[in-house]
């Protein structure tokens, strides 16, 4: 882990997106885009299911095509690149799945030397140990190194899942839906793991959520998607005090405590 403070530079944008739309045939899913995600913050997107949440990290991590708009990731126009740079530009992103999507058949040992052998050929079996010890130790699981998947709880196997995440050092996280499926106190846990990991690792978050826990204590900002786009962005408080009422829908059917 870096010792170094973190800070969030709101001058530097490490994701910057203009104007995105994007459809699935008729159905006009994201309808003029802008957003910010700043160095060093975790940003919370928030919005009712179906509305684009996941389709919108898609395109951030060049796993969608956007149909028109700009999407800047660390600089690079990702709508306009080729694709041995969008590769290459994948490597600093993170993704955290909702479904953890561990490899059933592996130890977590295996799971987490997985992302290793793949992208970084040439380091040493010393090296990979340490790396995984290391971000088992992140996220406090030492312990379930040479356990398989399926003996592990919900709540664990996200926290692997983050762990393999991170053992690329990536510079911006994705994490879709983190705390879904998780009893209260497991997300409160999962919250906390979030929040380390932007401490620890220097990262620059985007967490989607229905849960309103979690956007509260991880979000340094918010933003609700509505209609396709971004109509409320600002802290948790000055986001959901409006007189709107598809906001105060939002709040009273999600907000658990
Ligand atoms: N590859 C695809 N092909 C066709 N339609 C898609 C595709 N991906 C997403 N959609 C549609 O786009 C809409 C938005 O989906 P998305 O998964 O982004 O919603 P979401 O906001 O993440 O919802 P949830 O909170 O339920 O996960 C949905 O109506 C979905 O059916």
């Amino acid at each position: 882990m870096d010792n170094e403070k973190h800070v969030i530079d709101y001058n530097n944008a490490v994701v910057s997106i203009r104007g995105l739309q994007k459809s699935f045939g008729d159905y006009h899913v994201l309808r003029g885009i802008d957003l910010d995600l700043y160095k060093g913050e975790n940003l919370v997107v928030l919005g009712r299911s179906g509305t684009g949440k996941s389709v919108l990290i898609k395109v951030i991590s060049g796993l969608l095509q956007a149909d028109s708009g700009s999407v800047k990731v660390l600089g690079k126009d990702i709508t306009n690149i080729s694709s041995l740079e969008l590769q290459e530009l994948r490597k600093s992103i993170g993704f955290s799945f909702q479904n953890s999507a561990l490899y059933d058949s592996m130890t977590v040992r295996k799971n987490l030397e997985f992302p290793l052998v793949r992208n970084r050929k040439n380091l040493r079996r010393k090296e990979i140990n340490e790396l995984v010890e290391r971000v088992l130790d992140a996220v406090g699981l030492k312990q379930t190194i040479n356990q398989m998947p399926a003996e592990l709880s919900g709540g664990q196997r996200k926290r692997i899942g983050i762990a393999r995440t991170l053992i690329l050092r990536p510079e911006i996280m994705l994490y879709d839906e983190p705390t879904a499926g998780l009893d209260p106190i497991t997300s409160i846990e999962i919250n906390n793991l979030i929040n380390r990991v932007q401490e620890n690792f220097n990262t620059s978050s985007i967490i989607i959520t229905h849960d309103l826990t979690c956007a509260k204590s991880t979000g340094n900002r918010v933003a609700m998607l509505l209609d396709g786009q971004f109509q409320r962005q600002g802290t948790f408080d000055e986001v959901f005090n409006t007189d709107d009422e598809r906001v105060k829908q939002f709040y009273n059917y999600n907000f658990i405590h």
